[in-house]
């Protein structure tokens, strides 16, 4: 299988109110988020790609026109954690995707900062954990 990512960024707001009094992430803060968008194919196009690096930037723009220099709060129903904002972009990615049953996306990462990331990729292609873990 072949596998193309490409990584976007934006930046917004959010609190995560359900958290224990006295989490710091309780209080209205941002973070510049970095999001990457991965594409698979167990073949290649006639150009050697699993599809051109714009595919993925299509698939972005809706990340782009709605998440970036928003409340998060606002945005979504529910806590606003990357697991869940890597849930939502997933969703929306992959309903933008060409219709071409070759191509899947199979997972988008968030991070909202250097050292974290959350990631969300359908149950059927995640990695199988090893027996007795
Ligand atoms: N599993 C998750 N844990 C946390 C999330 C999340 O989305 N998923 N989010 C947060 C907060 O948004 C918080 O702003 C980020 O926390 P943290 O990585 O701890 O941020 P710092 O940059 O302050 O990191 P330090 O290593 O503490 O400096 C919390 N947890
Ligand atoms: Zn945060």
């Amino acid at each position: 299988m072949y596998e193309i990512a490409k990584t976007f960024t934006f930046s917004a707001s959010h609190r995560l109110a359900g958290l224990p009094d006295g989490h710091k992430c309780r209080r209205l803060h941002g973070h510049n988020y970095t999001v990457q968008i991965r594409l698979s194919a167990d073949d290649l196009d006639d150009h050697g790609f699993v599809a051109d690096f714009a595919e993925l930037d299509r698939a972005a723009r809706w990340l782009r026109e709605n998440l970036d220099h928003r409340h998060l709060n606002d945005v979504m129903d529910g806590p606003p954690t990357s697991e869940r904002i890597a849930a939502m972009v997933f969703k929306q990615c992959a309903a933008s995707l060409p219709g071409r049953s070759r191509l899947h996306l199979s997972a988008v990462r968030v991070a909202e900062t250097a050292t974290t990331w959350a990631e969300y990729r359908p149950a059927a292609t995640a990695p199988k954990t090893e027996p007795g873990r």
